[in-house]
This record gives structure tokens, C-alpha cells and sequence, in this order.
């Protein structure tokens, strides 16, 4: 039946669109021509029921308004990072490295100042989003993650992937936020981290998908067994799966190449649209990130350098 076919051809192109807009931010249709599209598979699902799917790109808001979040257990433990403040000890954590890895090469990244967030698709399609909590255990929020556009509801990678990264409230969210709370008399939230927390919390996701979240991936948590064997590569591969990778990153062979980007960074950070609390430093082979292993809590094989405190009015 040509209609049946209609849905699934409107449901790839919405799909498609989404990633065009909200991820390489270069859409190729007008904002109207994408509201054309999407009530005209909003009609035909009314009228095909039988062709009912939760990743359709019409089922993102809405939905049931939940009596609170199942927990869920890590199928492997979400670390957090260690510190370094300084120059020198950046160095104390390059000799570290160094005595087991000689010829070590990194990634350096931005540190979202967002929350950590699991991904879980399974034979191309969304099926679970989980929050990082105490590590070992998290709570379900798919009904929320659901609501952010640029995460894509399919992926052309088949078997089960998992995905880890940070969800975050754009500056622009956090400031149009604020003042609508203002105007009601509501209380304020503090930085945009805590607003993001709120709204990834928030039991009705209709209230969520105001909030003008986005996210970033920087982690494909079982990527050696899709026969990837750097970090590069896998956020090369992650970009490639249509998920939203940050572009400001540098592959760097010495603690001197990482200073200067953490320079370079922090004299421009105020100028990014998303708020980030220092850097990320990673070994960039996995299978020297498998040899340093991990201590109790945080890898051997990561840092993180936290820009020094300072009173930011965002
Ligand atoms: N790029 C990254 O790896 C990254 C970015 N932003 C963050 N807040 C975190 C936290 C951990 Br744990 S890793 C990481």
C-alpha cells in the first residue's frame, strides 16, 4: 500500500533533515517546508496506526508523564576523570603514561560542564538513554533524551552500540530560560549544568523539550569490537553514525602541544556557546588505554585539566 511506503519513505527523510539541521547545521529545506513533511506523517500514522513505531521522528515529545525513572545497571562502569590544575602536574601524569607507554600520542577535548549520558542503540535503532549516577547504576531518561533534535533515532551500524557523552544547556537555553523563570517569579538556576540536570529530570518530557538541550558524544563505549582501534577513529566513526561530535579537539604527541592548546582554548572559551569547566587528555590507541587500565574510580590512561575557578556570570 503506497501510503504505508510513505510513511517509512517520510520518516528517513525527517530523520535526515533533523541531521542536516540540528547536527552539520546546514539544513537543505526551509523550517516550512520541514513542518510540511512532518504533519504529513503525523497524518498518515493517524490513519495507518497499525504502522505505530517509538523512534518515529512525529514520537520524540510527548507520551506519557512518568511517576519517576527506573534504574538501570552500567553494562561497564561510567569512570569519572582525574584532576590535574597545573602545568606540572600535567607532566607528573605524561611521565606516568610514558613509563608504560614510551611513544604515547593524545587526543585533547573540551570538557562539556553538562551531565554524562549512556546511549544505548540496538540493531540501528534508539532504545535507551541512562544517566551516569554513582557509576555502576543510573536512571532511565529516555523519554527526555529523546526530546534533544540532534540525537538521531536510528543509526546505520547494526548489533548493539553504546555511546557515552554529555548532555548540556546552550548558554542561549540557560539565559532565555532564566529570564522566563524571572518573569514568573520563579526561582533561578545557578549555571547551566544544573539546568540541564533539572530538565534531563523533569517526569513530563513535554516540559524538557523547551528547554533547548543539546549534547555532545565523545566515547563509543564497545568500539574495539567494531574493529576500531583509536579514539580518533572512534569519534571519527561516531560522526559517521550521524551522532554530534565536538570538532574542537587536537591530536597531540607531547605535554607541550597539550599546553599550548589549553591556551589556546581558554583564551576563548567565554566565546563558545556552551559553558566547559577545563580539557580532556586521552590517550588516543585503545589498546594502550586497555594496557594502563584503571584505578578504582578513574582510568590511568585520561586526565582532566580544570581551568582555575573563577566568578562567571553566564
Ligand atoms: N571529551 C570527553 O571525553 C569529555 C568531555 N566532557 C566531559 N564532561 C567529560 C567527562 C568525562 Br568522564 S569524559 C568527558
Amino acid at each position: 500500500m503506497e501510503e504505508v511506503k510513505r510513511i517509512e519513505e517520510l520518516r528517513t527523510l525527517l530523520e535526515k533533515l533533523s541531521y542536516e539541521y540540528y547536527v552539520l547545521d546546514h539544513p537543505s529545506v526551509s523550517d516550512q517546508e520541514y513542518d510540511r513533511y512532518m504533519q504529513e506523517l503525523i497524518a498518515l500514522e493517524q490513519k495507518h496506526p497499525e504502522c505505530y513505531d517509538a523512534n518515529s521522528p512525529t514520537q520524540r515529545v510527548g507520551g506519557a508523564v512518568l511517576e519517576g525513572f527506573e534504574k538501570v545497571e552500567h553494562r561497564r562502569m561510567m569512570l569519572s576523570l582525574g584532576n590535574v590544575f597545573n602545568y606540572e602536574e600535567l607532566v607528573a601524569f605524561d611521565e606516568r603514561v610514558r613509563a608504560l607507554e614510551p611513544d604515547v600520542r593524545y587526543v585533547v577535548e573540551l570538557k562539556i560542564d553538562g551531565l554524562a549520558m549512556s546511549l544505548i542503540y540496538r540493531d540501528g535503532r534508539f532504545v535507551q538513554a541512562v544517566t551516569r549516577g554513582d557509576g555502576t547504576i543510573g536512571e532511565d531518561v529516555t523519554s527526555n533524551i529523546k526530546t534533544i533534535p540532534s540525537i538521531p533515532m536510528r543509526i546505520d551500524e547494526p548489533g548493539e552500540v553504546e555511546v557515552r557523552g554529555e548532555v548540556y544547556m546552550p548558554k542561549a537555553s540557560f539565559r532565555r530560560l532564566n529570564s522566563e523563570r524571572e518573569a514568573n517569579g520563579e526561582e533561578l538556576f545557578a549555571n547551566p549544568r544544573n539546568a540541564a540536570a533539572g530538565s534531563v529530570r523533569q517526569l513530563d518530557s513535554t516540559v524538557c523539550a523547551k528547554r533547548g538541550l543539546d549534547a555532545f558524544w565523545y566515547y563509543f563505549v564497545n568500539a574495539q569490537e567494531h574493529g576500531i582501534h583509536s579514539h580518533e577513529e572512534a569519534l571519527e566513526e561516531l560522526s559517521r553514525l550521524h551522532l554530534r561530535v565536538n570538532p574542537l579537539r587536537r591530536c597531540c604527541n607531547n605535554v607541550d602541544e597539550i599546553w599550548a592548546f589549553i591556551e589556546e582554548i581558554s583564551a576563548r572559551r567565554h566565546e563558545l556557546p556552551y559553558e566547559i569547566d577545563g580539557m580532556v587528555i586521552k590517550v588516543d590507541d585503545l589498546n594502550a588505554q586497555t594496557r594502563l587500565g584503571t584505578t578504582v574510580k578513574v582510568p590511568r590512561w585520561a586526565t582532566a585539566y580544570k581551568f582555575p575557578a573563577e566568578e562567571v556570570t553566564t
